[in-house]
């Protein structure tokens, strides 16, 4: 990768084709028919012959493919995020842009190698490793200055929403800000109205990832419950400056999740999910004509227009796709045998994309402040220069009456003078005026100060003028330098890690270690059982019924399943009323959270870090220590030198083995004390992160188990049905005829057969039986409502049985 642009502002650049890599989600029975090889990066489709009349139109049977790597089912996250991501993201702080992208069929792993599993530390994905690299490259390079913010932006249904805007509290898609998209006179096309954020920290850049992936959670709740049903794209700009240079480097780090293809007509989808299927694969079909026309132009065929205008996403990646930019993609499948016709596709749409060439180039130009500021300090230097040529200057007529001993400007020069002088590093300056009386002050002062020390200078301790000790020499005046910089410097570290232990301190005296802090639960039988929390009132509404069954990480039916999976509990809570305290319900509902295990898990691993950290934290004391006592021995050591020395008249100058042995103890230490440190450090970070992931699971089960409650309760109080009463209703039933049942229990109550429900709900559609079945627990009553919800859950029966 090369091109850097001159001063004159033209660039040059590579041209470097986008890399495709493969990654298969794990499958409970994979197909035979999808074999791979890892070392050379090539696949095999086979497809029956008969099997592949039905969706493939030539009727192949065998088809190949080649890809930069491929990641099996058992691939880890890092490994993934170590072979397509590391070398686009250290591009990006380079200044070369840099864009990642997933693409493949619905359910097939995107948002899980974009983003990551939301519950577990280890499923990372790449955006949070990135935000790690970006920050940990970042605090190794001490010379040069960054500046990193951060936007993300959803698309849905061809429109942008800025997913951060930390003021805002989101509840739909409608309430985030609105994002469109301007084409500048240079073709380029520049979000308007989309924040960005400055991420001053690797903490803060995580809290907006997590903020906006709350309200890209949220903003999903009119969605289908199956899938995203959005492309996603986190962007991470990057600016860096050299001290001293005129020169910026602005990089631009794309991290795109894809909406999921979808096969409309194999699913048989209706209503707004039909809408949805229709609007991400009319955007994903604009995406492959931007494609095809790049392969075909790659190809030698003339085209004069890539139509990136067609969508918003399209234009918005239109210089990761044939621009100035190092692109990777992910292309993601699902090795079942029932997807491999999806598979196929997948598979081809990244073999055009791997024929498309960008520009690669180091984005860096001249940054015209830091031209106006160096400028503005030559004209300085060069007046400056021009008032002691003329012998003047500022403060020219008052020159006698400030120069006078123990004048103020006097002790002002002098004191200019000491610390220039103490000041080991060659980069000192020192600057008295442009006058010359200043000028001839100094040489003054040097003159008196050179006489009282003979024909040592020295700085430092020593006052200007004052009489020298005779020990002091030139070299341990070194000595005694380099002694003050290191206890700065252990200071420094001190303070430091203090500040990191009691932050850990601090942190684990809130979590105990032992578990994920409570969340805040009313006193127990307090009336306000039925009072819901906001999220909980939500919670009651068919919309926000499918946001908690959608959210990500959670299994995307978990609240269904919990209310199953918890039945017993369920039913002892309503024998027992133990409803009535909050506190016991809550014990019950954690038991049985299916992301308990994954919790768990977190603390875990967070205690273990935490005990790192501390045996961390103590050999980076001992190393304290030992240098402390190190020092004491050389200062030691040089005292009885410098008695021998007097007494015998010998030379002090010459070295001593003995004191080069503990210095270099000293060395080792200090290597030892910063490896220390800097591992400290990075677990700081881990520490953070894993609390965050705690944090959003805490927030996660506290709205979970709101929900469940409010279920709970109108189940108690009859208005859904539990196993065990509809076990009793069953035996009524038998005695009683169906239909009075479903009388006696009143409009929109379930009871007796389907078909009484459904008529009783007043259903101008056929109700499948077994969407009923699955949909009763959730039915409130509100005809309107569940009218929602049984058409919601037919919908989903569909995709299920597709
Ligand atoms: N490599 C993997 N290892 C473990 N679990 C995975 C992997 N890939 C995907 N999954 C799991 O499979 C499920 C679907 O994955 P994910 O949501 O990432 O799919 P997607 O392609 O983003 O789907 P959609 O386009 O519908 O949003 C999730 O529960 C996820 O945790």
């Amino acid at each position: 990768m090369s091109g850097r642009p001159s001063t004159s502002g033209k660039k040059a650049g590579s041209s470097k084709n986008i890399d495709i890599y493969l990654r298969c989600r794990p499958v409970p029975r994979p197909s035979e028919n999808f074999t791979y090889d890892l070392q050379d990066g090539s696949t095999s489709i086979e497809i029956p012959h008969e099997a592949a009349a039905g969706y493939i139109n030539n009727k192949k049977e065998k088809y190949d493919f080649k890809f930069n790597g491929i990641f099996g089912p058992e691939a880890k996250q890092d490994e993934v995020f170590d072979g397509v991501a590391k070398k686009v993201v250290l591009g990006a702080l380079q200044g070369v842009n840099g864009t990642i992208f997933a693409y493949g069929q619905t359910g097939s792993g995107k948002t899980f190698t974009i983003t990551g599993g939301a519950e577990r530390y280890v499923d990372r994905g790449i955006i949070p490793r990135s935000i790690s690299l970006i920050y940990q490259e970042l605090e190794k390079r001490t010379d040069q200055q960054f500046s990193v913010s951060i936007s993300y932006l959803e698309i849905y249904q061809g429109r942008g929403y800025d997913l951060l805007d930390p003021e805002r509290e989101v509840k739909q898609i409608e309430d985030l800000p609105k994002v469109s998209l301007w084409e500048d006179g240079e073709g380029k096309f520049v979000p308007r109205n989309m924040s960005s954020h400055n991420a001053g920290s690797e903490e803060d850049a995580l809290n907006l990832l997590f903020l906006g992936d709350t309200n890209r959670t949220i903003s999903e709740t009119p969605m289908n419950l199956t899938s995203s049903r959005s492309h996603c794209i986190f962007i991470v700009n990057i600016e860096v400056r050299t001290p001293g240079e005129d020169t910026v480097r602005r990089s631009k780090l794309n991290l795109v999740d894809l909406a999921g293809s979808e096969r409309v007509a194999k699913t048989n989808i209706d209503g707004t999910i039909l809408a949805e299927a229709q609007y991400i694969n009319g955007s994903l079909h604009f995406l492959e004509q931007v494609i095809i026309a790049l392969q075909e132009k790659a190809t030698g065929i003339q085209r004069h227009h890539i139509p990136y205008r067609n969508s918003m996403m399209t234009a918005i990646l239109k210089d990761s796709l044939g621009g100035n930019c190092c692109t990777a993609m992910v292309a993601t499948v699902n090795m079942s045998e029932a997807q491999l016709g999806e598979c196929i596709s997948t598979c081809r749409f990244a073999q055009r994309v791997a024929m498309i060439s960008n520009v690669v180039m180091v984005n860096e130009e001249l940054d015209p402040k830091l031209m106006i500021k160096r400028l503005k300090q030559e004209i300085r230097d060069l007046k400056e220069e021009i008032g002691i040529l003329k012998g003047g200057g500022a403060g020219a007529g008052e020159e006698e009456e400030a120069v006078k001993p123990g004048s103020q400007m006097f002790n002002h020069i002098k004191q200019q003078i000491q610390q220039y002088v103490s000041d080991a590093s060659s980069s000192a300056k020192l600057n008295v005026g442009g006058s010359m009386a200043y000028i001839r002050t100094a040489f003054q002062i040097f003159k008196g100060f050179v006489g009282n020390s003979g024909s040592h200078l020295v700085g430092g301790s020593a006052g200007v003028g004052e009489p020298v000790k005779p020990e002091a020499t030139a070299d341990t005046k070194a000595l005694e330098e380099q002694c003050k910089k290191y206890k700065l410097q252990i200071q420094q570290r001190d303070n430091e890690i203090s500040i990191l232990v009691s932050m850990m301190k601090k942190r684990s005296d809130m979590q105990g270690f032992q578990g994920l802090p409570q969340p805040k639960l009313r006193s127990s039988g307090e009336s306000a059982l039925l009072t819901k929390s906001p999220a909980a009132a939500a919670a009651g509404s068919p919309g926000n019924h499918r946001q908690r069954l959608k959210s990500p990480g959670g299994g995307k039916e978990n609240l269904q399943q919990q209310a199953t999976s918890g039945r017993d509990d369920m039913d002892v809570l309503a024998n027992t009323n133990l409803l009535a305290d909050r506190n016991k319900a809550f014990e019950i509902f954690r038991k049985s959270y299916r992301k308990s295990e994954a919790i768990e898990e977190n603390k875990l691993l967070l205690k273990e870090k935490f005990q790192e950290a501390k045996a961390l934290g103590r050999v980076v004391g001992e190393c304290k220590q030992n240098i402390s006592g190190l020092k004491a021995s050389i200062e030691k050591r040089r005292m009885e030198r410098a008695v021998q020395g007097l007494s015998e008249g010998g030379d002090d100058q010459e070295g001593d083995p003995q004191e080069d042995l503990l210095k270099s103890k000293i060395d080792r230490e200090k290597f030892k004390y910063k490896e220390g440190f800097g591992k400290l450090k990075g677990l700081k970070r881990e520490i953070e992160h894993i609390q965050k992931i705690l944090e959003n699971s805490r927030n996660k089960l506290q709205s979970d188990f709101e929900h469940w409650l409010s279920v709970m309760v109108r189940q108690q109080q009859g208005l859904i049905r539990s196993p065990a009463n509809k076990q009793q209703e069953r035996r009524q039933a038998w005695s009683d005829d169906s239909n009075a049942v479903a009388t006696r229990k009143g409009k929109g109550v379930v009871g007796g057969n389907n078909s009484s429900v459904a008529k009783s709900l007043n259903f101008d559609f056929d109700v499948d039986p077994v969407v009923l079945q699955k949909a009763k627990p959730l039915l409130t009553g509100n005809a309107e409502a569940d009218r929602d919800i049984i058409k919601f859950y037919q919908a989903r029966q569909k995709l299920v049985n597709s």
